[in-house]
C-alpha cells in the first residue's frame, strides 16, 4: 500500500481560495497513491482562530467539493484533512474528512480532544463524541486530529474498533517538535500499528509549524519523516506488518484494565 502524506506549507499571505487550488491539484497528481492524507485546518491554519469563524463551511461546502473530486479524479482514498466546519445550527467544529477514490464521503471525524485549554479552538469549536474507522481494502484507518495525539485511550479505542493504520493531521508548532515525533513513535508502538502523522509547514498566526511529518511502523520504526518545508512523503508499507506484530509480540492480548481480573496463583 502506497500512502502520501502532503505536508503544505500553511502561511497567512496565501488566500484560502489559492491554497485550496494548489493543494488540489497536488491531490489530484497523486495517481500512483493508495491513500493521501493532508494536515489538519490547512485552509485556515490551525493557530488562525480569527478566521475560524469567517472561513468556517458546511460539511458540504468548497473544500468537500474540491476534495470529493480530486479523490475520484485521482482515484485515492483521500483523507483530506480538516475543515471548519459549521453545522446547521451555527456550532463549529474541527472537522476530518476521507474520501473514497471514487469521490464518496466514507468519514467525517469531528475532533474529541480540541487545544488550547480556555482559549482558541477549545473555545470555538465543539467537542467531536465518536471515534472513526474507515475501512480500506488493504487496512482499516483510525481517524485522528492534531492534539489528540496526546491522549492514548482514543487511539486504544480506535485500536478496539479494528484500526489497523492511525492516521493523524496535524497543524503541530515547531516548539514542540520533540513531543510530535516520541508520541508518533509511543502510538505506533503501544497500538502496534502504523501511524501516519502529516502536519504543516510555514508559519501562520505567528506560529512557526513543526512540518517533519513522519509514518512510523507497527514496531515504532520510523519509515519516513519529512524535512520542515512543504514536502510530499511517499511511502510503501506492507499491511500484513499489524497482524505480524501483533502474532510475535502479543502485548495486546495482555491488557488486563477493563478485563476480568487474572486469577490467583
Ligand atoms: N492544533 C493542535 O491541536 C495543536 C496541538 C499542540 O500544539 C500540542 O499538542 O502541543
Amino acid at each position: 500500500m502506497r500512502a502520501s502524506l502532503i505536508q503544505i506549507d500553511v502561511n497567512d499571505d496565501e488566500s484560502v481560495e489559492s491554497r485550496r487550488q494548489r493543494v488540489t491539484a497536488l491531490v489530484r497528481e497523486q495517481t500512483d497513491a493508495d491513500l493521501v492524507v493532508l494536515p489538519e485546518l490547512w485552509t485556515t491554519g490551525a493557530f488562525a482562530y480569527e478566521r475560524f469563524a469567517t472561513e468556517a463551511e458546511p460539511l458540504e461546502g468548497s473544500t468537500y467539493e474540491a476534495m470529493a473530486k480530486a479523490a475520484s479524479d485521482a482515484g485515492v482514498w483521500l483523507h483530506a484533512g480538516s475543515i471548519p466546519e459549521r453545522d446547521p445550527e451555527g456550532s463549529l467544529y474541527n472537522t476530518a474528512l476521507v474520501f473514497s477514490p471514487s469521490g464518496e464521503l466514507a468519514a467525517a471525524y469531528r475532533k474529541i480532544h480540541r487545544f488550547g485549554f480556555d482559549q482558541g479552538e477549545a473555545v470555538l469549536m465543539g467537542a467531536g463524541r465518536e471515534l472513526v474507522t474507515v475501512r480500506l481494502p488493504e487496512t482499516t484507518l483510525g481517524v485522528a486530529t492534531c492534539y489528540d495525539l496526546r491522549f492514548p485511550e482514543l487511539f486504544r479505542g480506535l485500536v478496539d474498533a479494528g484500526a489497523e493504520t492511525l492516521v493523524l493531521s496535524a497543524g503541530w508548532p515547531e516548539r514542540r517538535r520533540a513531543h510530535w515525533t516520541l508520541l508518533a513513535q509511543a502510538r505506533a508502538v503501544e497500538n502496534q500499528a502504523f501511524v501516519l502523522a502529516c502536519g504543516t509547514a510555514g508559519t501562520h498566526a505567528g506560529v512557526p509549524q513543526a512540518g517533519h511529518s513522519i509514518v512510523v511502523d507497527p514496531w515504532g520504526e520510523v519509515l519516513a519523516e519529512a524535512g520542515a518545508d512543504e514536502e510530499i512523503l511517499t511511502v510503501d508499507l506492507d499491511p500484513a506488518k499489524v497482524a505480524a506484530t501483533r502474532e510475535q509480540f502479543p502485548a495486546l492480548k495482555d491488557r488486563l484494565l477493563g478485563l476480568d481480573p487474572p486469577p490467583h496463583r
